[in-house]
């Protein structure tokens, strides 16, 4: 089933089972790589899901806010018992915006693309369950009745560890093209058109064999417990995944939870990252950007009286934490509308930051930067895509992206590029990264 267009006309049914495992990735093992995932470990919470009983999709840009609110009107009729705290039911992305390139490879993940799963399995620090969705109408009910009853009967109990031996990768990159544009963007900044830019460059890597994506998930989440690991696949077998440490949001009803991460510094380095001049005003361009886009939308806007510093294994980050109470109707369709891309992924000003990066990044970014994650009726729980890689086969390209401000330089922005990459490349290798 497949809906271009919002949901609204359509009703789906929904069953519940509880389920003794710990795991939701374990899964894969006998249903297959997941068509969605995402897991928090510090959390506690992860989520797979497997087939696609709806998705939604825009063919346009413009219909993304429409897209989006329908997700959150979506209609289930529960078979029993309702699941508390499920994530969801849609799970997907939306792609970083417009871009003066086009690679094709993004077609399959599209404008944006939200999946309904035909089975979802998930945990939360209170236990597992396995949900299914099937379309209202004749048959539905015995078809989340099966769905349950075939996973209730073969999900492994234990929890899915990393197998495969380390591989060596082949990279491909070009410092030169990315210090040739990082040239140029600090001639905008000198010259007053631009403050700040988030430039990000592709880095390709290609395995031995295909890549086998459950157990870079694995490694994923075992190397950054502090990251959302993300999986969407898309039906010709494109995987965008990766680990990321930045929340664009996180709606619960009239609640919302965002963050400024910006600021960068190598794990030995962070003890100055706090008074370092240049880190201090990339940070503060996106906290004055929250408080700005979140004034319209809130009764109450409060922050970190000052930025903390988010370890993560391979870098470093200067973050402050938001809390907003939204106004009474606000949606997450209009927060996310509102928020990205923060100048954490573009820059400021913005729209001639956004303008800078279509005529002079020479990337599509497709899907990377922008929102991932998961959205319902009244929640939504978005992150970045950063730390990402879209995998087909044996091939991945990763996208690694750096704020520059005036007093930035092309040799330690590349280095913090090759820092921020470590986290995908040591996941797809499985072992230490070696430059060659
Ligand atoms: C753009 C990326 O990261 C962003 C840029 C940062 C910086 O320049 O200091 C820090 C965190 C992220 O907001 C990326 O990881 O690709």
């Amino acid at each position: 089933m497949k809906t271009h267009t919002p949901v609204e006309s359509q009703r789906w049914v929904a069953g519940m089972t509880p389920l003794a495992v710990v795991d939701p990735l374990a899964g894969a093992d006998v249903l297959g790589v997941p068509t969605v995932y995402w897991e928090r470990p510090l959390a506690q919470d992860a989520a797979a899901g497997w087939g696609e009983a709806a998705v939604v999709e825009a063919q346009d840009a413009s219909d993304i806010p429409d897209v989006l609110a329908s997700l959150g009107r979506v209609q289930v009729r529960w078979l029993g018992e309702a699941p508390e705290s499920m994530p969801g039911p849609w799970f997907g992305g939306i792609r970083f915006g417009d871009s003066g390139t086009v690679d094709t490879a993004w077609a399959s993940h599209g404008v944006t693309r939200w999946t309904l799963p035909e089975v979802l399995v998930f945990r939360t620090a209170r236990g597992a369950c396995v949900v299914a969705f099937a379309q209202e109408g004749r048959g539905g009910e015995d078809l989340v009745r099966s769905r349950l009853e075939r996973v209730r009967a073969c999900f492994p109990e234990s929890y899915r560890h990393a197998r495969g031996e380390p591989v060596a990768l082949e990279l491909r990159a070009s410092r030169l093209d990315f210090e040739v544009r990082v040239q140029r963007a600090l001639d905008a900044i000198a010259s007053g058109h631009l403050q700040k830019v988030v430039l990000a460059r592709p880095l390709d890597a290609e395995g031995p064999a295909p890549f086998d994506v459950v157990d870079v998930l694995a490694r994923l989440r075992e190397q950054n417990p502090r990251c959302a690991t993300f999986l969407f696949r898309a039906p010709d077998d494109t995987c965008f995944l990766g680990a990321t440490p930045e929340t664009l949001c996180r709606v619960d009803g009239q609640v919302l939870e965002t963050e400024a991460l910006a600021g960068t510094a190598a794990p030995g380095q962070a003890d100055g990252l706090r008074g370092h001049d240049k880190n201090v005003r990339e940070h503060a361009s996106v906290v004055r950007y929250l408080v700005t886009a979140l004034t319209p939308l809130a009764e109450q806007v409060s922050s970190d009286a000052e930025p903390a510093l988010l370890a993560l294994k391979n870098v470093v980050h200067l973050r402050t934490g938001f809390r907003a109470e939204l106004r009474p109707g606000v949606t997450p369709a209009q927060v996310v509308e509102a928020l990205h891309p923060t100048p954490a992924v573009g820059g400021t000003p913005r729209e001639r930051a956004l303008s800078f990066l279509v005529e002079h990044e020479g990337l599509d970014r497709g899907w990377y930067a922008g929102p991932v994650g998961w959205v319902g009726p009244g929640r939504a729980h978005l992150m970045v895509a950063l730390r990402s890689a879209r995998v087909k086969g044996a091939k991945a390209r990763l996208f690694v992206g750096v704020g520059l401000v005036a007093g930035s330089n092309a040799d330690s922005e590349w280095r913090e590029t090759e820092m921020k990459s470590l986290a995908m490349l040591r996941a797809l290798g499985g072992g230490d990264v070696v430059r060659r």
